[in-house]
């Protein structure tokens, strides 16, 4: 029997309005607005009917010039990737320092502490050169290009020579060169969430944290209950972790927004007539509003090892998990004047936004940067390091390159169409050392053209591309495709 969830039955009119695609007008006020907030130039996104919204060049962009750098609507770091890279919980930004990085991810392995990897399918590779870089040192670790960390076998280092890392006691030769931004603990006073400023932790706090931090400063109802849901996310898909900040996001937004009528009512003596919890919803629920969605179980593609035949099971299944999922959120965070945000529907749109559109989130690890420019060093002076160096390089093996990852959506990288045949790519550069998205002309953009990106390897033949971007919902109908449509 299929699972019914009463606030879908008695909500099923909001539902209704906050699933409503949002007007052309509606659109183009909203990034006009966006864009203009974040100073940025050279590009518009526009309803150019065929594939819905796109994003056009309003300036000519040059071959390998930045064509916008993204700032994340909402994004997490894959649990499974804590305990390799310490990053800001808001900008995602490596903080502490090079010793603390080393130390903290050689203390948590010897814990064996481990949370199972990411389930959750990021939709586009925010990938870079230094990515592939990665995976060259990871396959090929005797190999000259990388640091020449013995392999993955590593070698274990005393207790003591990890706690004066983590301790400060020891300073690493160079890794003054290496500078990151001090820790900032979380205001709510949980262990999960760290920051590279006050006003990182802030932002993070006033737009998701306070209600699913699980520290004693924290909003939630039930501390065992948010514990539950961050579990059961690790346990089966961290995209439910993503879709809980999207929830939190627009019930604070609501908030504020009823604090500010009430003010507004106040001060001028009016009532707030007209002003419905509705319309304040919507308002609140607009950024979300935006991007192009459908249900999660609807969605989702059917995993190679799944027969068709067994398809209609596999969705059901996924929307059992997704129930499962936002009782133990419901009970956590519950807010009776933003109900509707807690139906099944729309959880599984939320989550299906982020399956449709999510860009994977990629930030250079500082601890690879370090070794490589030990390895880099003359040679009197590399010897010398490297004396020090090399143990713990031996220690962390392979894995002392790990970069940050997660996933994160983008709103103006989300309104971009794809190509087989692109004009740009989301690509990080040496200096591009946060979460935001980066994109860059992978050749002249003439102003008036569509930005276009591939959401996959755009050298595969015509049906294993046609085959990949069904996974995303959608058949190609890019210039290329219409060319070689047999
Ligand atoms: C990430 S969104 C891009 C923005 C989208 N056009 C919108 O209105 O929000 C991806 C969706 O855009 C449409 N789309 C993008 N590129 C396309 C293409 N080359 N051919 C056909 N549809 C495309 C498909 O509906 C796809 O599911």
């Amino acid at each position: 029997m299929e699972l019914m969830c009463p606030i879908d039955q008695h909500c099923s009119h909001q539902i209704a309005a906050l699933l409503q695609p949002p007007s052309p007008l509606l659109v183009q006020e909203y990034f006009e607005q966006l864009i203009s907030k974040r100073q940025l130039h050279g590009i518009k996104v526009k309803q150019n009917g065929e594939f819905g919204k796109g994003v056009f060049a309003e300036t000519n962009f040059e071959e390998e010039q930045l064509i916008l750098k993204d700032q994340m609507l909402v994004g997490i770091q894959h649990p499974s990737n804590k305990i390799d890279c310490l990053v800001c919980s808001y900008c995602f930004k490596f903080i502490g320092s090079i010793e603390q990085q080393i130390g903290r991810k050689l203390y948590l392995k010897t814990l064996g502490v481990g949370i199972s990897p990411h389930n959750g399918k990021g939709c586009h590779d925010n990938s870079s050169d230094k990515d592939q870089d990665n995976h060259f040192v990871q396959n090929h670790h005797n190999s000259d290009d990388g640091a020449s960390s013995s392999s993955n076998s590593t070698i274990p280092l005393p207790t003591m020579a990890v706690e004066s890392l983590m301790n400060g006691e020891l300073a690493l030769p160079y890794s003054n060169k290496f500078p990151l931004p001090s820790v900032v603990s979380c205001p709510g006073g949980c262990e999960e969430a760290f920051y590279c400023s006050k006003s990182c932790a802030e932002a993070d706090w006033e737009s998701f944290h306070c209600l699913l931090c699980t520290g004693e400063k924290s909003e939630f109802h039930s501390r065992e209950t948010l514990l539950k849901f961050i579990q059961h996310a690790n346990e089966t898909n961290d995209i439910f972790l993503l879709a809980a900040k999207a929830i939190s996001f627009t019930i604070l937004r609501y908030r504020k927004l009823k604090a500010c009528h009430l003010r507004e009512q106040e001060k001028t003596a009016t009532s707030m007539l007209g002003t419905s919890d509705l319309s304040l919803l919507l308002e609140a629920w607009k950024p979300i509003s935006i991007g192009h969605k459908r249900r999660w179980w609807d969605c989702i593609a059917l995993p190679d090892d799944i027969d068709t035949s067994d398809e209609a099971t596999f969705r059901r299944q996924i929307r059992e998990l997704a129930f499962t999922s936002l009782q133990l959120l419901k009970e956590a965070i519950f807010d009776k004047e933003c109900e509707p945000l807690f139906s099944l529907e729309i959880y599984g749109h939320i989550i299906g936004m982020f399956e449709l559109n999510n860009l994977d989130l990629v930030v250079a690890s500082s601890v690879e940067d370090y070794f490589l420019y030990v390895d880099d060093l003359p040679y009197p002076e590399k010897k010398e390091a490297e004396k020090i160096t090399q143990p713990y390089l031996d220690a962390l093996g392979d894995d002392y390159s790990i970069c940050c990852q997660g996933t994160a959506f983008f709103p103006l990288q989300s309104c971009m169409n794809h190509s087989c045949c692109p004009n740009a790519k989301a690509f990080k550069r040496d200096e591009d050392r946060d979460g935001q998205a980066t994109i860059i002309a992978l050749r002249p953009i003439c102003k008036g053209e569509e930005v276009t990106i591939s959401y996959i390897d755009e050298d595969l033949s015509f049906e294993e591309r046609q085959a990949l971007l069904a996974d995303y919902g959608f058949r190609c109908r890019c210039a290329r495709c219409l060319d070689e449509e047999p």
